[in-house]
């Protein structure tokens, strides 16, 4: 296997996160109708590596509560809310706008990155980290955080059916937002606790 040079993680991600573009490496791939597309490593990352950026916009505790409103339960999944310097913040990443760091699925039992803080310019990015060495065909993944997310219940996913990807063709975008929708109609009629976006308690600063 092929290694790359090995780059200053805190200098790659500031790199990307000031292009706004995500790194070569990674690609989208639809899982199943249940889970929706997840984001696969197409090379070898170490760890410590910088892998993505969870761009979105930027929005302040009002604004984020004004969206968390509109929304429907699909979009208010993609809204990732954050404590910096003192504040709440948002990174609203509702907008499909091609970028995979929003479609990095959660595993709070084996997950192989972690979200953490990275301060741009004063201004907070959500970045991830590989936190072990990842080969190619692994899916990208990380800790949601602490909640009763609704996939996490074992009954829950044994009720799902599950096509195995040879059988299944991947549906077209349409497909994939109209299927997210029923997903989390059914999800939130199974769990009486829904927390509808990522935690702030999984957060650290870069560097610590
Ligand atoms: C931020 S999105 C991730 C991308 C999403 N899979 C998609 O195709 O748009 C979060 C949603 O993905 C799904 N998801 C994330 N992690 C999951 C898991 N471990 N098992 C099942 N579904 C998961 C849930 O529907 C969740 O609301």
């Amino acid at each position: 296997m092929q290694r790359r040079r090995r780059i200053n993680p805190k200098e790659d991600a500031k790199f990307y996160v000031t292009a706004g573009r995500d790194k070569a490496g990674l690609d989208i791939q639809y899982i199943s109708a249940f889970k929706g597309r997840g984001i696969f490593a197409t090379t070898p990352f170490e760890k410590g590596e910088f892998l993505l950026e969870y761009r979105g916009e930027l929005i302040n505790k009002q604004e984020c509560e004004k969206r968390q409103r509109l929304y429907h339960s699909s979009l208010k999944v993609f809204m990732f809310e954050f404590r910096f310097n003192g504040k709440l913040w948002c990174v609203d990443a509702a907008k499909e706008d091609g970028s995979l760091g929003r479609l990095v699925n959660d595993d709070h039992i084996n997950p192989n990155t972690k979200m953490k803080y990275f301060s741009v310019q004063g201004k907070p990015h959500l970045c991830l980290f590989a936190i072990r060495d990842i080969s190619p065909g692994e899916e990208i993944t990380y800790n949601y955080g602490d909640s009763d997310w609704p996939w996490r219940s074992k009954d829950l996913d044994e009720e799902m059916p599950q096509k195995s990807p040879e059988t299944e063709s991947p549906p077209s975008t349409k497909e994939v937002v109209e299927q997210l929708s029923s997903m989390h109609d059914l999800q939130k009629k199974t769990s009486e606790k829904i927390q509808t976006s990522p935690v702030l308690d999984v957060l650290t600063v870069v560097g610590k």
